[in-house]
């Protein structure tokens, strides 16, 4: 296997847990596979005990569908699968039925660079049943990943106070694509460059780096370092200064600092990477001062994460840019997000929506049913509240409330006549033809910046932030509570 060459084979419509595939062939043999039907992708619970989640991670999932088609390679490999008894697991004709499928779905999505909450649909299909189960997995594996390390990117520069964060996470990162998408969605979050050069490549996302220990531990000295790093790179001197001694280093920064001046140069600035981040940096800013250079940066690295670099804020360090790799890549704290992608209609032989309810013992997974939406009020440009409502269902323009999904007793009051609305599900395709036009990662990350500031700071703070308000429309509500008992009284659930 070259991993360079032959690892995906043109074809990522594998990319799904077997027992969708056999669900497919069951829903094929017994007839239900071109029933329509409408799933939901959402997830019930803000990553890291936040107030909110980014979404990213769309355009893959653009890409997927619209590349959606078994490959002869890909029913070569489903034709040679064998019972115990040796049979065929798959029989031919619902190969030759796999080999005609064309994606032929609506999708509604929210963009990505969105701030979104537990419960909304992020994603919704609506086609053939077969299809729509056959997207369970890659969309959740695209979703899942990047919404928590926007979303992650999103916590740590806001902890950042608008200062610039460099993704250094390549090393660390849970190998290729896991390097590669976080490096993306690490971007829409919020991080101004990355170091990994292929996302650079890839992505257009803007490449920048410092120096490492290796480079000083090369030269006999560190002043000798400094001076050749200065050489070649007189206009991108940020100089590591923690190798031996910090103290010593950023006077021997001071030292070439000086030298470049006299060139018509001026250092950039001076990297720390260990030791008491707040301590260190408040030394290091008085000797650069000092000797005359207050616009000297100081950046900072070592294990940071959000908690860490609200901390050294509080400690009032002299850091004004911050290199994050691991805890950001890896979304350290909490290494997966639970979006899920459940059944919520199907359409009867008369052409009505049938909502589907999932019962649960935890109140938390039971989902929403029916064919609905989302919508998000604006005053002036401040979300205030996020409405789920049945698809075409009339609402009252005047006082409605919304009802929140995991505890009937909080309600909100709301005006929609007072408020701007936004649609938040987008039309992505129609029919399986693409109808959105991709916007580029820079219009992403401006998109999610703004969305972020139409949000109060109580939603945004890191530790017990208030709850944003989401409820279900009352027609909704009653659906629900209905279908719940209804469910509990047929299935003889307690
Ligand atoms: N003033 C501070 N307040 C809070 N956390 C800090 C402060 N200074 C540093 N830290 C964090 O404390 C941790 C220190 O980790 P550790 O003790 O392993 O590093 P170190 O010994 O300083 O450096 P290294 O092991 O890389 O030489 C890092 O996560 C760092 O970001
Ligand atoms: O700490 P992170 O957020 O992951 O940022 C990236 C780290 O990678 C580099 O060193 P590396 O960790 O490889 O070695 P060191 O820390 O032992 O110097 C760099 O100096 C940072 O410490
Ligand atoms: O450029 C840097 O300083 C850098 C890059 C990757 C990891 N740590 C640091
Ligand atoms: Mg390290």
């Amino acid at each position: 296997m070259k991993i360079t060459k032959d690892l995906y084979q043109g074809s990522l419509t594998l990319l799904l847990d077997y027992y969708q595939l056999t669900m497919a062939y069951a829903y094929w043999k017994s007839g239900k596979a071109e029933e329509e039907a409408v799933f939901n992708l959402f997830f019930r619970k803000h990553p890291f005990n936040g107030g909110f989640t980014l979404a990213a991670g769309l355009e893959y999932v653009v890409d997927f569908c619209s590349n959606f088609k078994f490959s002869k390679e890909d029913l070569n490999y489903l034709g040679a699968m064998k019972n115990q008894d040796g049979s065929r697991v798959f029989d031919k004709a619902f190969l030759d039925y796999l080999k005609e499928m064309d994606f032929s779905c609506d999708i509604d999505a929210v963009e990505e660079g969105t701030v979104v909450f537990p419960n909304e649909p992020m994603i919704r299909v609506k086609g053939p049943l077969i299809q729509c189960q056959l997207l369970e997995t890659p969309l959740l594996n695209l979703i899942n990943f990047q919404t928590l390390i926007a979303t992650k990117a999103a916590r740590i520069n806001l902890s950042a106070k608008g200062e610039s964060v460099l993704e250094f996470g390549l090393r660390r990162a849970q190998g290729i694509d896991g390097a590669l998408a976080a490096s993306r969605a690490a971007y829409i979050g919020g991080c101004s460059s990355t170091s990994n050069v292929m996302a650079g490549k890839l992505f257009g996302i803007p490449v920048s780096g410092t120096h490492a220990h290796s480079w000083i531990m090369a030269f006999p000295s560190e002043l000798e370092a400094f001076e050749a790093y200065a050489g070649a790179f007189p206009d991108k001197t940020t100089f590591l200064i923690d190798t031996y001694d910090t103290i010593n280093g950023v006077k021997n920064a001071i030292k070439v600092g000086l030298q470049l001046r006299e060139k018509g140069k001026e250092m950039l600035g001076v990297r720390l990477d260990s030791g008491d981040l707040a301590y260190y940096s408040n030394e290091v800013r008085t000797l650069l001062d000092k000797a005359g250079f207050p616009d000297a940066k100081i950046v900072a690295s070592n294990d940071l994460d959000e908690h860490i670099i609200s901390s050294l804020k509080n400690q009032e360090a002299s850091i004004s840019v911050w290199g994050v790799g691991t805890k950001l890549v890896t979304a350290y704290d909490q290494p997966a997000l639970g979006a899920v992608y459940k059944l919520a209609a199907l359409k009867n032989s008369k052409g009505e929506w049938e909502p589907k309810i999932k019962l649960s013992q935890q109140s938390l997974k039971i989902n929403i049913p029916g064919y609905h939406t989302v919508k998000r009020f604006y005053s002036k440009d401040k979300a205030v509240a996020d409405m789920i409502h049945l698809e075409g269902q009339e609402y009252t323009k005047g006082s409605l409330v919304i009802i929140d999904p995991s505890d009937q007793t909080r309600r909100k009051r709301i005006m929609p006549a007072f408020y701007q609305e936004e649609e938040l599900l987008k039309p992505i395709f129609k029919k399986g033809k693409k109808k959105y036009k991709l916007p580029s990662l820079d219009e992403i990350k401006v998109k999610a910046k703004k969305q972020l500031d139409s949000f109060d700071k109580t939603h945004k703070r890191l530790v017990n932030p208030h709850l944003y308000p989401v409820g279900l429309e009352e027609n909704l509500h009653h659906l629900r509570m209905e279908l719940i008992l209804k469910s509990k009284e047929e299935n003889g659930a307690d």
